[in-house]
């Protein structure tokens, strides 16, 4: 792989201080639309850095959390300013780094600038209830305290709004953070990093260590000095972590992968659903945890809806996410589309029909990217290996159901429970759908992605470890609560 002199290389943050890791080793990021070019170079850290980051968070939170929560609060503040001026700057980095388009990639950092205001905000909301004591001359109320140092384990397919909604929240409740980006997108969190660092965070309080996860990750999960530990990622890394911060006692909250249905009743309006399920299923190459991957469709309308998401699929044009006409970039890495392509070949050879796509991108330019086709399969059958595992792609199965009974119990035949969409008109399939769709994000004539900062975001079965980040729910797991009793 061609080397490029000009591309940077981006250092840890420990302490307050831009370092190098003590392996003097670094590791090129590169462009999943041209695996040619460099995005830049990250610190390939050890053990030892990160010891150093967590004495760092150890010793600065003490003081950060005496700061009250409108001080704390400024900070994030001044990181959102910071953020949003350098918006087109990080989107751009963000694209070239993992794919998405330009477009979703300010809407994403942008969503970041929010996440900070609306947490900078937390600081001045109420921590605890007075809760009547049976003793009429006594005081009993409810407090809360910080965890102490947070590790943050991130994915790479948000990699701006995810960091930052584990991070802000950790922050303003008076933690100190240790965060290991993903390897595939860390030039583009090293950068939030810097709005952090120019906004003047005491020494210590932030900290970003690069790396791989087997030696960081898992150096985070099992630090006795790391209090808690949130994730995002895959199921298996996911309860690795679990585990590993389980045993020595540690809180853990993780967000991990999903089998997301949509249902399309047969009195749905079927445009608004096609596009719902183009965008939810396709948008970010299929690589969020809450797109739509299997279609449930009510036989009556099932031809008309198929004819409807056919022709449109075939009108999205895929290339280099920074050029204006791009609906859908590549995938990832060449790993991540080389998964895609396997769980096609599999989706044939256990018998689903392949009706769209399916390929990987090869005309022109697209040749040095890693780009797939969308995908469509019908005739899906729910034991088939594509209707069962998260394949993080822009693959769809379609799949006739009689009634939305038969849709809701397929629907939530699946290890997995974090997001569902219906689309219907009808009030007592709405009903039906929210009291009996085993989700946690549950959506009506809306695709199943999308989530928003200030409501609880998180899954049911094993999807998530049942805890919810974001909105007021984040400080349930970033603090501990106190019941106090005062006697006069
Ligand atoms: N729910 C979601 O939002 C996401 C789901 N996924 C799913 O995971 C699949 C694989 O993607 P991938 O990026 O490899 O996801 P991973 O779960 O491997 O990565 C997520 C984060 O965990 C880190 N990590 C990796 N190994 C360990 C470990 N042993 N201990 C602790 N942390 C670790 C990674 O670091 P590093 O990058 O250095 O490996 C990254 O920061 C995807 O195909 C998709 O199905 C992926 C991303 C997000
Ligand atoms: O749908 C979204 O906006 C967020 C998805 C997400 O959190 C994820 O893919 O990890």
């Amino acid at each position: 792989m061609a080397v490029q002199t000009e591309a940077k290389t981006y250092f840890n943050y420990i302490n307050g201080d831009w370092v190098s890791s003590v392996t003097n080793e670094v590791e090129a990021s590169t462009n999943p639309a041209n695996k040619n070019e460099i995005v830049g170079y990250i610190q390939r850290s050890s053990i030892e850095d990160l010891n150093e980051a967590v004495t760092a968070a150890k010793q600065a939170q003490k003081s950060w959390w005496k700061l009250s929560g409108v001080a704390r609060g400024e900070y994030l503040y001044k990181t959102a300013d910071i953020l949003e001026r350098r918006l087109e700057e990080i989107a751009e980095t963000m694209t070239k780094e993992m794919g998405k388009t330009f477009g979703e990639a300010k809407a994403e950092t942008m969503r970041g600038v929010s996440i900070l205001r609306y947490y900078a905000g937390e600081g001045v909301r109420k921590i605890g209830d007075v809760i009547p004591s049976s003793d009429s001359e006594a005081l009993m109320f409810t407090t809360r305290v910080p965890l102490g140092v947070i590790g943050v384990i991130s994915p790479w397919n948000f990699p701006v709004a995810i960091p930052i909604w584990k991070m802000a929240p950790a922050l303003i409740y008076g933690n100190a953070v240790v965060l290991k980006p993903a390897s595939e997108a860390a030039v583009t969190a090293a950068k939030v990093i810097e709005c952090f660092h120019e906004a003047g965070f005491p020494k210590g309080v932030v900290n970003m260590v690069c790396g791989p996860g087997s030696v960081i990750g898992q150096g985070i999960a099992e630090h006795p000095d790391i209090n808690g530990v949130t994730f995002t990622g895959s199921n298996s890394v996911g309860k690795r972590v679990g585990r590993a911060a389980f045993e020595r006692g540690a809180k853990y909250q993780l967000e991990m992968g999903g089998k997301n249905p949509v249902i399309v009743a047969k009195d749905a309006d079927l445009d608004l659903a096609v596009d719902g399920t183009i965008s939810g299923g396709l948008r970010s190459t299929g690589q969020k945890c809450t797109a739509t991957s299997r279609v449930f469709v009510e036989s009556e309308v099932y031809e008309t809806f198929k004819e409807k998401l056919l022709s449109k699929v075939k009108q999205l044009t895929i290339g280099n996410g920074m050029e204006s006409e791009t609906w859908m970039g590549p995938c990832v890495s060449e790993e991540q589309l080389n998964t895609v392509l396997s769980y096609v070949e599999q989706g044939k050879a256990e018998g689903a029909n392949l009706i769209y796509g399916g390929k990987r991108c090869v005309e022109g330019e697209l040749a040095n990217g890693f780009y797939v086709e969308p995908t469509i399969f019908e005739n899906v059958d729910l034991n088939m290996t594509i209707a069962r595992e998260e394949i993080f792609g822009p693959v769809l199965a379609l799949i006739k159901v009689h009634n939305i009974e038969e849709a809701l119990k397929l629907a939530n035949d699946t290890e997995y429970g974090l997001s569902a969409s219906i689309y219907t008109k009808d009030i007592s399939n709405i009903l039906s759908f929210i009291d009996e769709i085993e989700a946690g994000l549950v959506r009506v004539n809306a695709e199943t992605a999308g989530v928003e900062f200030q409501a609880p975001f998180g899954g049911m079965k094993q999807s998530s470890s049942h805890s919810r980040e974001q909105g007021q729910a984040a400080i349930e797991f970033f603090t501990s609560i106190k019941t106090v009793f005062i006697k006069a």
